[in-house]
């Protein structure tokens, strides 16, 4: 999507043709800088340390890890290495393992010499299986937005979202934003309520900053704010993301997402989770008991960082020294409190039976 009038990606192949570019996240929004990636490692740690994040992005960084590593070493051993260092780097998001199970796929069985061309094509690949997916999700998700707009003529929808599951946590379009950036290019009054999203803020730098630059009316608010908000019939709908879906449509996404969703079900506002289907897990089928929670750093909750008057990027403590804290960086939303799945192959119903008929192909790997 766009910065400053300019159609950007959040990774790419580099000009050089093997070294990868991306945005470094952690310095949105008041510095647009972009990193480069030239080793396995420095994958790993791109994500591990979320200079990118966002479950599909994930999924993308660890495939292109992998094809840095194969111009290392492309040895069976190099391989199996390579892997391993990658799939650990985040628990959560299953993207992150279905790029590196797709990635092995394709290299296992073929010769060493043949790996490294073999490991960029098919990152490449995935890159852009990326982009279709969302424009599928765009499609979909745009005729509920559509059936909104048409019961209220001439006002505006709104529609809350939580975390950043824009453009920048998938390659391009986003996944809960891909069906607002659609009903904003199609001339639909849209206008977004963006969570901040404690500790990291991802809503207030990503999804804000985003949404700025492509021209998309929003709103920041805190994070305890949507309650309210749809109590006093301001929220037409929520869209949030996803990390994981448990093949029994629960749902997990960014801390705080399940507090949304039982306001949501209170208040009668529908409530839809926008997901690729790599991010279907059919090996999980209890959401809440099976999906690991990353549990982060206690410095993302004691301390803040933000640009002071004068311009200086500084980082200040608001919690007393000695206060223990908890950093869960997820939380599951289950199933009942789900409306629909917004998916590129249309909006399911959040149950086995639903998400199992969609995509039949992904059963049958998740059972070898
Ligand atoms: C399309 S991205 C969906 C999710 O990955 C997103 O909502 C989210 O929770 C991101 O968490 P993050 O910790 O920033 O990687």
């Amino acid at each position: 999507m766009k910065v400053d009038g300019k159609h950007f990606r959040s990774i790419w192949r580099e000009r050089d043709g093997w070294s990868v570019g991306a945005i470094d996240q952690r310095r949105l929004p008041h510095e647009f800088v972009v990193a480069r990636l030239t080793s396995c490692e420095d994958a790993a740690v791109a994500i591990r340390d979320m200079l990118v994040r966002g479950a599909p992005l994930i999924g993308a960084t660890a495939a292109y890890g992998m094809a840095l590593a194969m111009r290392e070493d492309a040895s069976d051993a190099g391989l199996k290495l390579a892997y391993e260092t990658l799939v650990v780097a985040r628990p959560t998001a299953i993207n992150l393992k279905w790029a590196l199970d797709e990635m092995r796929a394709t290299l296992a069985p073929i010769d060493p010499v043949e790996r490294a061309e073999a490991a960029y094509a098919r990152a490449d690949e995935i890159v852009e299986q990326d982009v279709e997916i969302n424009r599928g999700i765009a499609a979909n998700g745009l005729a509920l937005i559509e059936a909104i707009a048409a019961k209220k003529p001439g006002e505006v929808v709104n529609v809350l979202t939580h975390c950043n599951a824009g453009w920048l946590a998938t390659v391009d379009w986003g996944t809960a934003t891909a069906p607002i950036y659609l009903a904003h290019e199609r001339g639909i009054k849209v206008h977004v309520w963006v969570d901040e999203t404690r500790p990291r803020n991802q809503g207030a730098s990503l999804t804000a900053w985003e949404l700025g630059h492509h021209g998309v009316p929003h709103t920041v608010i805190p994070d305890n704010t949507g309650g309210h908000l749809m109590q006093h019939g301001m929220v037409d709908l929520a869209i949030v993301g996803t990390d994981r879906v448990a093949a029994n449509g629960d749902v997990c996404n960014k801390i705080g997402t399940y507090l949304k969703a039982l306001a949501a079900h209170d208040n009668g506002v529908p409530f839809y989770v926008a997901l690729p289907s790599p991010t279907i897990d059919f090996a999980v089928h209890d959401g809440i008991r099976d999906i690991p929670i990353e549990q982060r750093s206690g410095v993302e909750v004691t301390d803040m960082t933000g640009r002071t008057a004068d311009g200086r990027l500084e980082t200040v403590r608001i919690v007393p020294e000695n206060s223990p804290v908890a950093n869960y960086a997820f939380d599951v939303t289950p199933a009942r409190l789900v409306t629909g799945l917004i998916t590129e192959r249309g909006v399911l119903k959040p149950d086995r039976a639903s998400l199992a008929a969609a995509f039949p192909e992904r059963i049958s790997a998740a059972a070898e």
